[in-house]
């Protein structure tokens, strides 16, 4: 039985309905949940039907500018269906809806707004900045089929806006700064990700954003990513320990002292032993593997393409490593790569490329950091799958028992 404070869930969905406490009323496909109201000193209990209870969490770390936005982009398209903000509601929302998925952005439980960061002197990475105690009771009662008034922090403004509701999806992913920081949440999440981009990429990837579009100068992007470090390295960065899958985007090796930002090499590294998560490889599974594709089957313009993959330990985790330096000239030739690569969770031959050349404007579509993407999405499709297979058969089991 779960007890946890309540502390805006305005709405149940259909299937769920308010009682007094009664266990013994509960049938196969129901479960029990008693929320204590810490403010009205009241208990209720709130059961929901089997059919409610599927909205798997999974977690997207990363700075801001990262690639968090592409990421999703990427990964409700393997699901289909167009997403967008929550219709008729606040234009600011950073929230994004399509038929499986719901997106939450994390920066939405900012306590502090940025007039109240500058009074206190912390920055947005700061967790005194972020109110952990809502994000994990929301993220638990929407785990649990229970619709959530959330908060919006509004990004134009830099002011908290007045919540919005949330459903429970099929998938929900909080994406943000601190998905896997507090303990509790983390517990929450089916699958985590985290989004690892070097300091060189990052600024290279600032400097083409803040200054091309936003009209930055190079000073002020400057002056920001030094003003984050300090709290990035103490409250961001060290997630990825926990993550079940992480990108790491670094600078190219192909061409020595590059630093450019440009070419890219990127590994994926993917814990072993993850409940419904089966590592992808090259070749041969657990072997080490270095292999330059380019020749025959695939055009490369220098510096060429290098993909490696192999066992590797990751803060004393067991994980299998895949990695690809350098791009691709041609994307309809990924084909080929594709065929060598196994457990990327595809439904048909070659769907990893017919992604890749659907979204081929997206950023990084020429390199490792889409591939992998598109792999760790085809990758959350399956264990969605399989969770939602089990879920349905542990009914069946019982029975039978
Ligand atoms: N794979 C990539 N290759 C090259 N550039 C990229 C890649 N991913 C992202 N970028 C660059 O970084 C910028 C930020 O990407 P995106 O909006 O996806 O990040 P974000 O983490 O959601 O940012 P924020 O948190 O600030 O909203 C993009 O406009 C693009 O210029
Ligand atoms: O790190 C961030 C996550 O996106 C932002 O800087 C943080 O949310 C504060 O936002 P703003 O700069 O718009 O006040």
């Amino acid at each position: 039985m779960a007890v946890c404070t309540v502390y805006t869930i305005q709405s149940l969905n259909s299937n769920c309905s308010i009682s007094k406490p009664n266990k013994t009323h509960l049938g196969l496909h129901q479960k029990q949940v008693v929320f204590y109201n810490k403010t009205k000193r009241s208990q209720s209990t709130i059961t929901c039907s089997a059919a409610d209870e599927k909205t798997v969490v999974i977690g997207l770390a990363a700075d801001s500018g990262c690639g968090k936005s592409t990421f999703m982009r990427r990964l409700t398209n393997v699901f289909g269906g167009a997403a967008e903000p929550p219709k008729g509601g606040n234009p600011d929302s950073n929230t994004l809806i399509s038929d499986m998925t719901t997106v939450i952005c994390l920066d939405d439980y900012h306590s502090l707004d940025r007039t109240g960061r500058k009074q206190k002197g912390v920055t947005a990475l700061d967790p005194r900045a972020n109110d952990f105690d809502l994000m994990y009771e929301q993220v638990k009662a929407i785990k649990d089929g229970i619709a959530v008034d959330k908060p919006i922090y509004n990004h134009v403004s830099g002011l908290l806006d007045p919540p919005e509701l949330i459903k429970p999806p099929k998938i929900l992913v909080i994406e943000g700064l601190h998905p896997m920081y507090d303990q509790r949440v983390r517990d929450l999440l089916d699958f985590s990700i985290y989004l690892d981009i070097s300091n060189d990429v990052k600024f290279a990837w600032k400097i083409q954003r803040d200054m091309a579009e936003r009209g930055h100068s190079l000073e002020s992007i400057k002056a920001s990513i030094e003003a984050r470090k300090p709290d990035f390295d103490a409250y961001i960065d060290p997630q990825k320990q926990y993550a079940d899958a992480v990108i790491e985007v670094l600078p190219t090796q192909l061409i020595p002292g590059d630093n450019e930002g440009k070419v890219l090499r990127v590994r994926l590294i993917m814990k072993e032993g993850v409940k419904y998560f089966n590592p992808v490889y090259l070749f041969d599974e657990g072997s080490t593997i270095n292999w330059i594709p380019c020749g025959r089957k695939l055009t490369c313009s220098y510096p060429g393409i290098k993909f490696s993959y192999g066992p590797e330990s990751y803060f004393g985790h067991e994980v299998s490593v895949l990695e690809m330096d350098g791009q691709f000239d041609r994307l309809d030739e990924l084909i080929y790569v594709e065929s060598h690569l196994s457990n990327i969770s595809t439904k048909f031959y070659g769907e990893v490329t017919q992604q890749m050349l659907k979204l081929s404007d997206f950023p990084g579509s020429n390199n490792g950091t889409g591939l992998f993407q598109t792999i760790v999405g085809l990758k959350i499709r399956d264990l969605y799958e399989q969770i939602i297979a089990a879920k349905a058969a542990a009914p069946l089991q019982a029975t039978k028992a």
